[in-house]
């Protein structure tokens, strides 16, 4: 029996992962919890992904509720649930009261799915991981942020478009904050198995334009259809699969540092791991250029300040 429970399962995000997941096949259960005031609209999204799933004799068990009770005995927990950046707000504005709410579910996820992985994909992602592990008390590898793991597929399949290969032949990967301070792994990528930059003699491709491009992905897609749904969800019912099969596959998640990574430490940033049912089973060792341990530290040190300045305000 699996199960999962998805804290503001009415969100955009929310009930794409739910749904994605819900099609994937792999859980029996799926909690959509949202506040009591939303219970409705949950129960409606219920209804709806059971009419769908019927079509493809899925029966995988949608669960709406606001009572914490339900998510008892959840394998992981995710935190959706945030306001989403709106125009003009700074990074603050957006981290405080996600922050709020962040720390509030995960310390309900210590006392009602203490064996549970808390996963969370509320922005800024990397504080939150931060906010989720300190207010639940869980081991560090049961604490993930999704980081840069819809970066580093982004990425992938720019690569896959210019090159004209098949995704599956490049091995690529962001890590670093998800959001301006990202660091694309250029270095280290790989396409069959070759090194980026031999393509690169051969294949008209504007790098740096790309990287423009990625990292203002988030952005492009809220401003032509006001949120992003597809690649979120598939990324994160991507983490989910892989820690539910234990298939201890290398992703790029927000995880706590603890100097494993260019000495940076007490700090949650994005770096490739290996996930298994336990959670991240081992960091992954990395080797950067020059220019991306500048960009890293510079990551670590921009989330560090964010997170402490957000752990101030719980005391105002
Ligand atoms: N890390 C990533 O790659 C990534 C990608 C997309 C979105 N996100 C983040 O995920 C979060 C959700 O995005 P969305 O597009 O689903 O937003 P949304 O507005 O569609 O949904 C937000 C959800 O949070 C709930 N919520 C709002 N305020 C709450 C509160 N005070 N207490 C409890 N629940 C509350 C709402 O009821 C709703 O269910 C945002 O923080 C967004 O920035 C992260």
């Amino acid at each position: 029996m699996v199960k999962v429970s998805i804290l503001g399962a009415t969100g955009v995000i929310g009930k794409n992962v739910a749904f994605t997941l819900a099609r994937a096949d792999t859980v029996d259960e799926i909690v959509l919890f949202s506040r009591p005031e939303s219970i409705d609209k949950a129960k409606g999204e219920s209804y709806d992904m059971y009419d769908a799933l019927a079509a493809e004799d899925i029966d995988c068990r949608l669960s709406p509720s606001s009572d914490y009770n339900d998510i008892v005995g959840s394998d992981i927990v995710l935190i959706t649930a945030g306001t989403p950046r709106q125009e003009g707000m700074s990074r603050m504005d957006l981290a405080v009261p996600n922050a709020q709410i962040v720390r509030n579910y995960a310390e309900k996820i210590a006392e009602y799915a203490p064996d549970s992985i808390i996963l969370i994909a509320t922005n800024p992602v990397d504080v939150m991981t931060t906010i989720a592990l300190e207010a639940s008390g869980f081991k560090k590898s049961r604490v993930i942020g999704i980081g840069n793991h819809l970066d580093s597929l982004r990425l992938k399949a720019y690569f896959s478009r210019q090159i004209n290969v098949n995704s599956s032949e490049v091995h690529t990967r962001v890590i670093g904050e998800h959001g301006e301070h990202m660091v694309p792994l250029l270095s280290s990528t790989t396409i069959g198995g070759i090194p980026l930059k031999y393509f690169l003699k051969s294949v008209d491709m504007d790098v740096p334009r790309l990287i423009k491009r990625l990292r203002n992905a988030g952005n492009t897609i809220i401003s032509k259809k006001g949120a992003t749904e597809y690649g979120p969800a598939f990324a994160i019912s991507n983490l989910i699969s892989t820690i539910i099969t234990d298939s201890h596959k290398v992703l790029t998640v927000s995880t706590y540092l603890d100097g494993q990574i260019e000495d940076v430490s007490g700090v949650s940033l994005g770096v490739p791991v290996v996930l298994s049912k336990k959670g991240i089973a081992m960091i992954v060792p990395i080797h950067m250029n020059d220019y991306e341990k500048m960009r890293f530290k510079e990551a670590a040190e921009s989330v560090r300040e964010v997170t402490e300045e957000v752990k101030k305000s719980f005391d105002n």
